[in-house]
């Protein structure tokens, strides 16, 4: 039995990592915790999520000093915001844990990336270097091995598994840039309250257009550049990618389907489509990344649905856990 601390617990990842790992026979969740200055510290967690009641009843706990909480604690999983992981998972580390950090705070080796596109100065270079960047269909050997593992962003998650086994396989003609157009589900967001979130407010709107830092993370670890679009959508969860590309001569329809099917033949979390595309709603609460698509001539579109918050977020955290700690991938998650 491994120990476990969820910091951040609260907050819509969080709950959903909870849940998971309430129900994983190998995890004993010892605390759940929040800022030194939250307003929900003392709650119970079943207050805020209720759909833990006489489930999870647990205390979310103040944290100012991390020691206070990791005695016998193995894993740690930071579902925080980035600045947030960036200063806790340094600490966590020198307290000898296994840190699974679901923000971007260690997702791209690049200093320059972070000052960019994350608006602060990356403080720790060598964990950017020693970070497993944890898109777990593609890296199950290097989770395995590593202390830190940073949770891919929920848009880049559906992205790269639906163009990684293309590009790899070579059947893309990446002249022209794949065009991922991607809507999320307002919990993307966060739980805190944003005029931009709010129910009046939401519509369907692009956001980000060509500065959205997920476009660099999608480029730097495809290893190609991609144009992506990133919208709000007014529902609340899930996400639904769109991805235009151009074939390279003479690829065919069964062609790629093979190289589909022999990426993720053994990968339960990735369903494939043999006829037509899926819609967001064959995903919303499961763990799953669903995958089709339609070929006309030399132009290809793949489609990609994922629940945000589960194979986008904590699903896919529990699922590098599982690969980390050698338990059954899907353990706990389906
Ligand atoms: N929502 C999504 O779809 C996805 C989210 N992510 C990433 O996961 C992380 C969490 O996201 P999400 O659940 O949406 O965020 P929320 O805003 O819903 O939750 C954030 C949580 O962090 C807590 N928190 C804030 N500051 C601290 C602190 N100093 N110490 C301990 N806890 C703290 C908050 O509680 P309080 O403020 O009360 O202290 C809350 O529990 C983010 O990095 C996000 O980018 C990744 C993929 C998808
Ligand atoms: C709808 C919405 O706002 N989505 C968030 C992305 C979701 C997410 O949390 O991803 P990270 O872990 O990279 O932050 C956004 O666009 O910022």
């Amino acid at each position: 039995m491994l120990n476990t601390l969820i910091v951040g617990a609260s907050g819509y990842a969080g709950a959903e990592l909870v849940n998971y790992l309430n129900r994983h026979p190998h995890m004993n969740i010892t605390a759940l915790t929040v800022s030194a200055q939250s307003n929900d510290a003392g709650k119970l967690i079943s207050e805020l999520h209720p759909q833990l009641k006489g489930i999870v009843d647990m205390p979310l706990q103040a944290m100012s000093d991390i020691s206070e909480f990791t005695d016998g604690v193995d894993v740690v999983f930071l579902a925080t915001a980035h600045e947030v992981s960036h200063d806790l998972a340094p600490q966590f580390l020198a307290k000898g844990c296994v840190v699974i950090d679901l923000s971007g705070a260690f997702r791209v080796n690049d200093a320059e990336f972070y000052q960019r596109y994350y608006g602060f100065t990356h403080q720790y270079p060598e964990l950017l270097e020693q970070a497993v960047y944890g898109l777990a269909e593609w890296q199950s050997d290097k989770l395995k091995e590593t202390s830190l593992i940073s949770v891919p962003g929920c848009y880049p998650t559906a992205a790269q598994l639906a163009l990684k086994p293309l590009i790899d396989a070579g059947l893309l003609d990446l002249t022209q840039w794949p065009v991922i157009n991607a809507t999320s589900g307002v919990s993307g967001a966060g739980r805190k309250a944003a005029i931009s979130n709010s129910f009046c407010e939401v519509s369907l709107q692009p956001y980000g257009i060509f500065n959205h830092r997920h476009h660099p993370e999608i480029s730097t670890h495809l290893g190609t550049p991609v144009i992506f679009t990133p919208h709000l959508g007014n529902f609340p969860r899930g996400i639904l990618e769109t991805i235009t590309c151009r074939l390279n001569a003479g690829v065919t329809q069964q062609q790629i389907a093979d190289v589909f099917n022999q990426a993720y033949q053994n990968k339960p979390l990735v369903r494939l489509y043999d006829k037509g595309v899926p819609a967001l709603k064959n995903v919303v609460g499961l763990p799953f990344c669903d995958i089709g698509f339609a070929v006309q001539g030399e132009h290809l579109i793949v489609v990609a649905t994922e629940d945000n918050l589960l194979k986008g977020a904590s699903a896919q955290a529990v699922q590098c856990l599982n690969i980390r700690f050698g338990f059954a991938e899907t353990q706990s998650l389906i």
